[in-house]
């Protein structure tokens, strides 16, 4: 934005802000968050007959997320949040471990959020039904009325990047928490993007500012220059005569200054006028005038309606009204071309900005009916939830798939399903984001609805596991505390309780009519669908006892339901129990969640690096019949399989009849034939053969042959490690490999697993096979001063391979990369000991932060942080995600073996 000639002191006679903050009575100058006491008991006493979600009108709902860097504060500010709206009659502490978020004992031992959890309060207290009859005022901010508020916690450790995108992908909008002191950093950024691709509206909370060192306005420059966004200064820091203690902030919207008393709790907040600021703070009162006129100034770079406020005000800045800039601010956070952040200050841990923060989510954060239409997926056809209401998806889709299958043979009796029906039988759905085993009321699924109503004892289809599971009971959460309630309405946040299956991540859906399934083509629906990264490190889990292991699986299990990107495998050779994970804290953390939590009887082995195993050249065919008993039932059935090389991108030619099945699986594509078995669809749904065993359908033996290969395919030939960047071609033919009622599932998959297994052992008597490593995308931020060393060490010693230097390396292929803004041209008040203020160039010093962004081995990165630390007198921190698995030069191979072998 343009500050420079625009950036000029207000003319005298300046009018007057009224005052319109209801629950600040400026009468008193004095605020108290009312009623506690009473707002408690009202939260105690919720009936259990009345859905308190029909209490909560959508538009006074905010499905709301923190985001940030580790430790810049988001459990202590939530803290705040829930003692100010009277949720807790206490202020907990991370660091005494008494927070009510971190709930696990996990968490609470390591101080770090680690699970998300949903956390429904009022703000400001209130019950947040009253006025619900009452229009709103539009001369009042939304503030004025009580709203409920979910606030979904977010992890912020790297290992939790994936947790991180899952618990994103359900919030409306989201409060990106900066520390003062570090600014914008690696994770931040990384973070920022992420909410980025799901176009999330946020607000920024600079925090910390009590701390030394502490530099509001270097922080703010960091916010245009690293996450592209103009910052809309809502507050400025206020330190005591210009450069003592942070006692409180100036507040650009209302021209007001608030000031906390040192060592309270937070409740009494001072309010004075610009003119007592003139009085008693003059040099602050100047930034504040100068901080308005960049915020108006700001908002008519985006704003039509503000422009003109501004021309009706005889171009005052001064004179615009709280509200028109509020309902600016809120239609620039709205808006996903806009690229204009409202920006906070506050040090929460010393109780001061956590209200007025507060009062922004509500102010400015959409409701559910406001925010981005979600991303759903139905095949390969993506788009707008709102198109999937209409209908238009489904469309796309059944055209998309005729058009794909041009050229096959029309298969019999074959019914083109009707769009409009599938979506008139759609009563609701939902995604269920995260799974919780609590030990009084068992596992708890928290759902965030889409559309429709997901009611008690509805059926749910799980179209991630292909399952229908009934939903027993439903309830409101208030983090340990739960409100048992017969609907979940869409845009709300809730818990079903009872689902045996549901796992993290799983869309849902409920469905008119008595079917097991709902009408194609909803059964491929996916709301907000994520990739899944590869799991790069594994450890092996042992139970103590061969009467744990029972215990021990159940545990895994649910660990699983918790948190899918942790996989278990067990080797078919030696029988060992794998668990594999996104980094090491991420296995650390699940030690701790199976063995201290989940109380099973069982040790885990050394964290290691989980390499793959992949083909060079094409085995030959191998077929494998297998006839056996299994559990004492007669079990016979065939399967023919062929494996190759596969580059992880080339689409499969499913242009071929006889193909069951394609899908690409942990890096592995799995394709399934079936010539002469005369598929039909025989209505709207059921897809069947004449040839199949009795009593079983299609599904059943596609996921039979699946499972078989993928058991297979977890342990290389050669080096025993997973096999990666492998195709498996697995042809049953009935005639000769499917046995009447002896070809059981178990018998299918067995055969399927024999057959791909000697596929992969001709491979090794063939062209061989090469061991795979992950390789890393690696994004560090460090100061001027260490980074030739840091870039030498990485390029020489860890075998890195350096991409750019201050570059936006976008991390993830959606996120758009946005044209960078000159920070000189955005407005920052001067940090105490700076000297100039706005149009400032950033200083190029030793305390510029540089950002490398560089590919590296991740077994070059173990143990990284310490080193980097050590590299950058302790100042240095970076971020990284799996980028792919890399075939391994015969010389690294040999010295890795080497070093496995010896148990190094
Ligand atoms: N001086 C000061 N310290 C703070 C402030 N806010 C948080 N802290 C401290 O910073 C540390 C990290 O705070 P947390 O609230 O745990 O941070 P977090 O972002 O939730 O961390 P994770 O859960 O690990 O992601 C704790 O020691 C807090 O006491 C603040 O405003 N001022």
């Amino acid at each position: 934005m343009l500050v420079g000639p625009l950036l000029r002191l207000p003319q005298a006679g300046v009018r007057r802000m009224a005052h319109y903050k209801p629950h600040f009575n400026p009468a008193k100058r004095e605020l108290r968050i009312q009623s506690l006491q009473l707002n408690i008991d009202r939260a105690k006493c919720f009936s259990t007959t009345l859905s308190q979600f029909q209490s909560d009108a959508l538009d006074r709902t905010r499905n709301i997320g923190i985001i940030a860097h580790i430790d810049a504060g988001k459990t202590t500010t939530t803290e705040r949040m829930l003692f100010y709206s009277g949720f807790t009659r206490r202020i907990g502490d991370v660091d005494e471990g008494s927070t009510v978020t971190d709930f696990l004992p996990a968490e609470r031992a390591r101080g770090i959020t680690i699970q998300s959890a949903a956390i429904t309060f009022h703000w400001p207290p209130g019950d947040g039904a009253e006025g619900q009859a009452a229009p709103r005022d539009p001369a009042l901010p939304r503030s004025a009325n009580s709203h409920t508020i979910n606030l979904i916690d977010t992890p912020g450790h790297a290992d939790f990047t994936f947790e991180v995108m899952r618990s994103l992908r359900i919030l409306d909008g989201a409060v990106c928490i900066l520390d003062g002191v570090a600014g914008v950093e690696a994770q931040t950024e990384q973070v920022w993007k992420q909410a980025s691709t799901y176009k999330i509206p946020r607000v920024i909370y600079v925090n910390k500012l009590d701390r030394d060192g502490a530099a509001f306005g270097r922080t703010v420059r960091e916010v245009s220059s690293r996450l592209s966004v103009y910052p809309a200064v809502c507050h400025i820091p206020w330190f005591q005569a210009g450069n003592g203690s942070f006692i409180g902030v100036a507040d650009a919207v209302n021209l007001q200054g608030l000031r906390w008393k040192e060592g309270e709790d937070g409740r009494s907040v001072k309010m004075l006028t610009l003119e007592q600021l003139d009085a008693e703070e003059p040099s602050l009162a100047e930034e504040l005038r100068r901080a308005r006129i960049a915020l108006v100034e700001l908002l008519s770079e985006q704003d039509e309606t503000i422009v003109e406020k501004f021309f009706e005000c005889d171009e005052d800045h001064q004179a615009v009204s709280p509200m028109d800039i509020l309902d600016s601010l809120r239609r620039c956070v709205l808006d996903p071309t806009s690229r204009i952040v409202p920006l906070f200050a506050g040090a929460s841990f010393r109780n001061m900005g956590v209200q007025p923060l507060l009062d922004a989510v509500v102010n400015l954060l959409p409701s559910p009916p406001e925010a981005p239409d979600p991303e759903v997926s139905i095949g390969d056809v993506k788009g707008g939830l709102r198109r999937l209401l209409s209908g238009d998806l489904i469309l796309e889709q059944t055209e998309q798939v005729s058009a794909s299958s041009k050229g096959k043979k029309k298969k019999k009796n074959a019914v083109r399903p009707n769009p409009k029906d599938a979506i008139g039988k759609l009563q609701s759905c939902a995604l269920a984001f995260k799974v919780v085993n609590d030990a009084k009321r068992g596992v708890l699924v928290y759902v965030r609805v889409y559309s429709g109503s997901l009611d008690r004892n509805s059926l749910l289809f799980n179209t991630n596991l292909n399952l229908s599971e009934r939903a027993p009971r439903l309830l409101k959460m208030y983090a340990n505390d739960a409100v048992e309630v017969d609907s979940i309405p869409a845009g709300h946040i809730g818990v079903v309780v009872g689902l045996k299956h549901a796992r993290t991540g799983d869309t849902l859906l409920s469905y008119a009519g008595n079917k097991p399934t709902p009408p194609e083509p909803l059964t491929a629906l996916q709301l907000r669908p994520i990739d899944v990264p590869p799991p790069v490190f594994f450890t092996s889990v042992e139970p103590h006892s061969l009467s744990e292991e029972k215990r021990m699986q159940e545990s895994l299990d649910l660990l699983l339901r918790e948190d899918p990107s942790l996989h278990v495998t067990v080797d078919e050779e030696s029988g060992q129990t794998l668990l594999s994970g996104m980094g090491e804290l991420h296995l650390e953390i699940a030690r701790d969640r199976l063995i201290n939590d989940l109380k099973a009887k069982a040790s885990m082995g050394r964290i290691e690096i989980g390499y793959r195993e992949s083909g060079m050249g094409v085995s030959g065919p191998v077929t494998k019949i297998f006839d056996k008993d299994v559990a004492g039932r007669r079990g016979k059935a065939g399967c023919t399989a062929t494996v190759e090389p596969f580059d992880g991108e080339t689409p499969a030619d499913i242009a071929d009849e006889d193909v069951l099945m394609s899908k690409t699986i942990e890096g592995n594509r799995i394709i399934i034939r079936a010539p002469g078995l005369q598929v039909e669809r025989v209505r709207d749904e059921e897809e069947t053969s004449p040839f199949l065993p009795p009593g079983m359908d299609l599904n059943t033996l596609r996921t039979a042959v699946q499972n078989g290969a993928l058991a297979a395919l977890a342990r290389g030939p050669q080096f025993t490690f997973p096999m990666h960047n492998t195709q498996v071609t697995l042809t049953i033919n009935p005639a000769e490999h499917l046995f009447g009622g002896d070809s059981t599932t178990s018998a299918i998959s067995a055969a399927a697993r024999q057959a791909t297994s000697a596929a992969l052992r001709d491979l090794v008597s063939g062209a061989g096979t090469v061991m795979m490593e992950p390789v890393m995308n690696v994004i560090i931020s460090v100061d001027e001063a260490s980074l030739g060393s840091v870039v030498h060490d990485i390029s020489s010693s860890r075998g890195g391979h350096i991409l750019s230097l201050d570059e936006d390396v976008s991390l993830s292929t959606d996120a758009e990369t946005l044209p960078s803004i000159d920070p000189k041209r955005v407005y920052a008040p001067t940090d105490p000991f700076e000297t100039s203020s706005v149009g400032k160039e950033v200083p190029v010093t030793a305390s510029r932060q540089r950002t490398i962004t560089a590919k590296v081995p991740l077994k070059e990165m173990v143990g990284y942080l310490k080193h980097l630390r050590s590299l950058t007198a302790g100042r240095g921190t970076f971020v990284m995600s799996v980028d792919r698995f890399e075939n391994m030069s015969a010389q690294r191979q040999k010295a890795v073996l080497a070093e496995l072998r010896g148990g190094f």
